[in-house]
């Protein structure tokens, strides 16, 4: 890694239409993933996404870094069209092909606020995660909330809302050692969430030490 460049990598992960391409193009600052409202899948392969180079957003040493992100973007988990094995191969595929050398710093699971999250299946991305990211799945994790504002309208702030999620959540959220972003659509401007976003991302890869996951 060149000590004045930095690129951080990051996966989606998470059920048909919690809104995993609208999350990276928010990350990202683009429109490279097609996102849209549909009854089924939208997203079937797997693809890759680069922010534009940031400068004087990070220091590292005391020295300024460029910073680039780059965003796997996967199809839904589980898929209306396509098998669970077909995707968890396109998948691990993309992983490998992607980050096999250059390490993925973080999972984001993409989780819709506004459904619960209940009994995990075998069928639920946080098995895909564990799965494709191996044992140490939970340093490599965090959630991210779409549709937030749901809880706004609900009456609800942040705190209140995950004192009273499920189980199966505030589970969850202990094993990845309580790394979660809250995603609102309306309101703040796109670039005040993405910059939002990206603080809180760069706060969990400082946090794990600029660690990554290879994958071969
Ligand atoms: N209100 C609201 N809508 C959202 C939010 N995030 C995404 N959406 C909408 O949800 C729909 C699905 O979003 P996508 O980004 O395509 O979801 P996806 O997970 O990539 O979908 P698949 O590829 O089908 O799995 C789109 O209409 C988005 O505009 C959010 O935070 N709030």
């Amino acid at each position: 890694m060149n000590s004045n460049k930095m690129t951080i990598n990051l996966a989606l992960f998470g059920m048909t239409q919690s809104g995993k391409s609208s999350a990276g193009n928010i990350i990202l600052g683009s429109t490279d993933f097609h996102s849209s409202f549909a009854p089924c899948s939208v997203t079937r392969d797997c693809s890759l996404g680069r922010s534009c180079h940031f400068r004087s957003f990070m220091r590292r040493g005391g020295q300024e870094v460029t910073l680039q992100v780059q965003v796997l973007d996967t199809p839904g988990y589980p898929h209306s069209r396509l098998s669970k094995k077909h995707v968890r191969q396109e998948v691990r595929e993309a992983l490998a092909h992607h980050f096999g050398q250059e390490g993925l710093h973080l999972a984001l699971l993409v989780q819709r606020a506004d459904v619960p999250l209940c009994g995990q299946e075998e069928s639920s991305p946080v098995q895909m995660i564990q799965e494709l990211l191996g044992h140490t799945w939970m340093n490599y994790t965090a959630i991210l909330f779409t549709h937030a504002e749901k809880i706004e309208e609900a009456g609800f702030n942040e705190d209140e809302y995950l004192r009273e999620a499920s189980e199966t959540l505030l589970k969850l959220l202990n094993s990845i050692q309580h790394r979660y972003i809250f995603q609102y659509k309306k309101g703040n401007s796109l670039s005040e969430q993405r910059l939002k976003i990206l603080e809180r991302i760069i706060e969990f890869v400082k946090e794990n030490c600029y660690q990554v996951l290879t994958f071969k």
